[in-house]
């Protein structure tokens, strides 16, 4: 039986005069990849922002795992289950890449140096970086890594703390191709294993073989929702892009 994990009723959010969201509903169901996508500008982010607690919306309400988390501390969001990604990615560049793991299962510095650490988060910063094939630049500041692999440490460290609902806004952007599989490898392969993903990427082709359902935004509001191959052929999406 199908079973949602994130709800979304009625969202609203101004900027000025700019309704950016615009009494915007959805749902992402358990187990599913969802994709979130619309032309540039169409409220993506600003819904991210909302769902995640960075942003609070102006009306609406946000249920995830059925309670209502309307302007939670993504701190709080992050226990529960639910952490995020951004497009530039967020990773403390001072930090080792090993440490950076590390700090995302829930330590503080301080306890990060003064030895404090379990051995069980120890091991299993080990084994996310054996998941993402990033052994050999453990002990590498964090501000050394490519672009790409930024992106994919983040992605590493946002899994430390076993999500059930993972929030990715654009995963590939500006990723090299050789990087776009491995960030789809690591997304299937998390998915297999039971995390539930909502993805917002303007790759289309990445989006299509990857994805299901794909929710098309547009000024702030869906304007679709359904597999990729109901999306495609949707007129209002093509309208909705062509026209932006
Ligand atoms: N902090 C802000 N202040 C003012 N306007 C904002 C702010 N954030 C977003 N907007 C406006 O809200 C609208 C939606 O922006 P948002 O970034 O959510 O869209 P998006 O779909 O994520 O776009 P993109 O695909 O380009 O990242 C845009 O008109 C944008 O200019």
């Amino acid at each position: 039986m199908s079973e949602n994990l994130l709800e979304v009723d009625h969202l609203t959010k101004r900027f000025g005069g700019v309704t950016a969201v615009n009494e915007c509903s959805f749902t992402v169901q358990k187990g599913t990849i969802t994709a979130l996508i619309g032309p540039n500008g169409s409220g993506k982010t600003t819904v991210f922002n909302m769902v995640t607690g960075y942003l609070k919306a102006d009306s609406g309400e946000i249920r995830f795992r059925g309670e209502a988390i309307t302007r939670p501390r993504p701190a709080d969001l992050y226990r529960r289950g639910l952490s995020r990604t951004f497009q530039q990615a967020r990773i403390f560049p001072e930090l080792t890449v090993e440490e950076n793991l590390v700090v995302a299962a829930g330590y503080n510095s301080r306890q990060l140096f003064g030895r404090r650490v379990s051995d069980s988060d120890r091991d299993r910063a080990t084994k996310m970086l054996g998941e993402f094939r990033l052994e050999t630049l453990a002990q590498l500041p964090a501000a050394d890594l490519s672009y790409g692999q930024r992106k994919l440490l983040e992605f590493a460290a946002v899994l430390m703390s076993d999500p059930m609902l993972v929030l990715l806004d654009e995963p590939t952007a500006g990723v090299n191709p050789v990087m776009i599989d491995a960030m789809e490898q690591h997304i299937r392969e998390r998915h297999a294993a039971g995390v539930t993903f909502l993805i917002v990427e303007h790759d289309m082709q990445l989006v299509m073989r990857l994805c299901d359902p794909v929710i098309v935004l547009d000024q702030g509001a869906p304007i679709a929702f359904g597999s990729p191959d109901q999306i495609q052929k949707d007129p209002r999406v093509l309208e909705a892009y062509l026209g932006s």
